[in-house]
């Protein structure tokens, strides 16, 4: 089985750790590598992974995740010696294949992926972009291990921000339109646990619905007008929620994000 180490234990390394366990990799061949001791003790703990230092995940690992902020990226792969074969994949927002290469002995495969949190419970979207020496070889190598914890992509690097603004934030979009429908919900008088699971489940139904192909890719626009009857209650919320310039909101949004993402990589020389 394939020896995956994971420099980072923090929220996404978790979500991809805790998502390979559920999915049926052998723990024993998971490993961490994680400074805050009591945050890698408890994920040793809860997930039965291994936790090690840079050094030996680098010796045996055939894949090295890097899974922490941008910022601490340069540090963690200046500490990878150089050695044996293995495909790099980073998580990292915005730092370009070519900082990444920079960084790591010379000819490593890099493959940069923009991941999301849905990885935990095995529905993660992946965004890979290959750097200048991974071939197909450790391409297909990422893609085998990220299509445990969900779906997988391939888009051109120059994509890469525009994506981290839609799916590696996305679920954060989603959130907090939930935590403001429960909260409207409460606002109006229903208990905290039943607006929290009404609201829940429409989540994950609408989603249900818009990622099922059985007859063809699903339109959203055409499922919101079959949710709006004329004249009816979903009209007056929709009239409500356009008059607050729902639209102009997540447009400037990602945006935003996209700017945000680019940015880092500016300052990474991408
Ligand atoms: N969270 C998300 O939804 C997503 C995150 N990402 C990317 O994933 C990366 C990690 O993000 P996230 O998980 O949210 O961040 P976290 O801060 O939750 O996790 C990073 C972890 O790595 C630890 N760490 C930092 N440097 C070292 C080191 N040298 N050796 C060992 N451990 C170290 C940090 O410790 P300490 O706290 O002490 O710094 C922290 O526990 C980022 O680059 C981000 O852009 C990508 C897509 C989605
Ligand atoms: O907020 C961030 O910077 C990271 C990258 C995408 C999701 N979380």
């Amino acid at each position: 089985m394939t020896t995956v180490a994971v420099l980072g234990g923090g929220r996404i390394g978790e979500a991809l750790l805790g998502g390979l366990v559920a999915a049926g990799h052998d723990p024993a061949s998971l490993l961490v590598v994680e400074r805050d001791t009591p945050r890698a003790d408890d994920l040793v703990a809860r997930l039965g992974i291994v936790a090690t230092d840079a050094a030996d995940a680098a010796q045996r690992a055939d894949v090295l995740v890097v899974a922490v902020k941008p910022q601490d990226v340069q540090g963690v792969l200046e500490a990878v010696p150089a050695g044996r074969d293995r495909v790099v994949v980073s998580l990292a927002a915005g730092i370009p294949t070519a900082a990444l290469e920079r960084w790591l002995p010379a000819g490593t495969p890099v493959v940069r992926v923009m991941p999301n949190t849905p990885m935990l419970v095995g529905r993660a979207m992946c965004v890979l972009s290959p750097g200048a020496h991974a071939d197909d070889d450790a391409v297909g190598t990422a893609e085998t291990l990220l299509r445990a914890v969900g779906q997988t992509v391939r888009v051109p690097e120059a994509q890469q921000d525009v994506a981290t603004a839609l799916s590696g934030s996305g679920p954060a979009y989603l959130f907090l339109v939930a935590e403001a429908m429960i909260e409207a919900g409460v606002g109006l008088g229903l208990p905290r646990p039943v607006a929290t699971q009404l609201v829940s489940a429409t989540v994950d139904g609408a989603g249900g619905v818009l990622t099922d192909d059985t007859d063809g890719p699903a339109h959203p626009g055409l499922l919101r007008e079959a949710v709006t009857s004329p004249g009816g209650t979903t009209a007056a919320a929709l009239r409500t929620l356009e008059s607050h310039g729902l639209r102009a909101a997540f447009a400037d949004a990602v945006e935003s994000c996209r700017d945000a993402s680019r940015a880092l990589g500016a300052a990474y020389g991408g």
